[in-house]
């Protein structure tokens, strides 16, 4: 918020639309109250509003080839590009718009919430964080955990009522070293042997195949980083797949569930999980076979377990896009700048009853 010194008022000011992950970064980083709002919808939502817009199949799919391209990471132009996953992933505060209907009247679920985000904004504090926004900022916070190199996740379970049942974050079992603790050189001079598999240490092909992709890190672990690696990757590489089975960790969703199992704990059955990521065709097989009820979920993860498994049968889980403030904003939005009680003393002066002595 800054103060309009011609007209004495204060004003908020949106920037529309920031598509680029680094440029959202640059601001956040430097304007204490910038906060970067996704607006989003399910993916048919969004095709059935721009056919109402009269776009065609083949307009939609050229913006879609430059919103959500492929990114070689290797090409520079790739960090100047317009990036929404990137965009989305960085996010302080979701909106969610289901509504097919985009003509602005019609847009009440919208409305309602940026009028509760503005008002958060100008007071933060005035009002707590919803049941939704509670618990999902606990599954961002159990994501910081995560030791996987490719995307860190958190998951949450609760029960009907938003009693926490279970928290789990993607991460190897526990026993074996993190993916981020693990590094190339170790793996190839036989050091630090408990944290490699046998597989990897003796499969003949995986290490030839390993010791090729080595030589572009040379340089890189001459600066003295550690040189971790994916072994989904490296393994996907030698037979040209893309299987996700071969990923080192479980799964945050499967994490979250298994804590039951392992520890003990209530039945879990018409509950709710809450994910930052949407869960993967595995993950969504084990919500669906334990009853879960609703799962709420930030970044769309690509597949087709939401078509396939999720909504496959009679007793569909109910997705749900997630909406309200995480991480920063959540703890800027909801944190009183004083306590509400010693503002209103503040602002109103004391009476002193009659008859009592001052
Ligand atoms: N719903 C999801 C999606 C992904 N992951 C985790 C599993 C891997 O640790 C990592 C994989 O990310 P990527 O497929 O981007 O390599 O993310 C997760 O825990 N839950």
């Amino acid at each position: 918020m800054i103060c309009n010194q011609t007209l004495g008022r204060k004003s908020l000011i949106a920037v529309d639309a920031l598509r680029n992950p680094l440029e959202a970064i640059f601001l956040q980083d430097r304007i204490t109250n910038f906060h970067l709002v996704a607006v989003s919808c399910p993916d048919e939502q969004r095709l059935i509003r721009l056919a109402l817009q009269n776009f065609s199949a083949k307009e939609i799919k050229s913006i879609d080839s430059t919103e959500y391209a492929n990114r070689d990471i290797e090409v520079e132009s790739t960090y100047s590009m317009q990036d929404i996953q990137g965009c989305l992933q960085r996010a302080d505060i979701y909106l969610s718009n289901p509504d097919g209907d985009s003509r602005v009247g019609k847009l009440t679920n919208l409305t309602n919430q940026i009028t509760r985000l503005i008002s958060l904004m100008k007071r933060p504090g005035i009002i707590t964080p919803t049941a939704l926004e509670r618990c999902m900022q606990i599954a961002y916070t159990a994501k910081l955990n995560s030791g996987c190199i490719s995307r860190q996740v958190g998951a949450l379970i609760t029960d009907n009522n938003f009693s926490v049942k279970a928290i789990g974050w993607n991460d190897t079992p526990h026993g074996h070293v993190p993916c981020n603790l693990r590094n190339r050189d170790d793996l190839l001079s036989g050091l630090d042997k408990i944290a490699f598999s046998n597989y990897e240490k003796n499969d003949e092909t995986y290490i030839n195949n390993f010791k090729e992709r080595n030589k572009r890190y040379i340089k890189i672990a001459a600066t003295g980083r550690n040189v971790s690696y994916c072994f989904k990757s490296e393994f996907n590489s030698i037979y040209k797949t893309n299987n996700q089975v071969h990923t080192r960790s479980l799964h945050a969703e499967e994490n979250a569930f298994l804590q039951i199992s392992k520890y003990g704990g209530q039945g879990i059955y018409g509950g709710f999980l809450f994910t930052t990521a949407s869960p993967c065709e595995l993950c969504a097989k084990k919500a669906y076979q334990l009853g879960i009820r609703k799962i709420f979920y930030i970044d769309p993860y690509p597949g087709i377990s939401i078509a396939h498994i999720i909504e496959g049968g009679e007793s569909n889980p109910y997705m749900e896009l997630f909406s309200g403030a995480i991480g920063r904003s959540f703890h800027k939005l909801y944190s009183p700048i004083m306590a509400y009680k010693d503002e209103l003393n503040a602002l109103a002066p004391e009476i002193v009853p009659k008859g009592i002595p001052a």
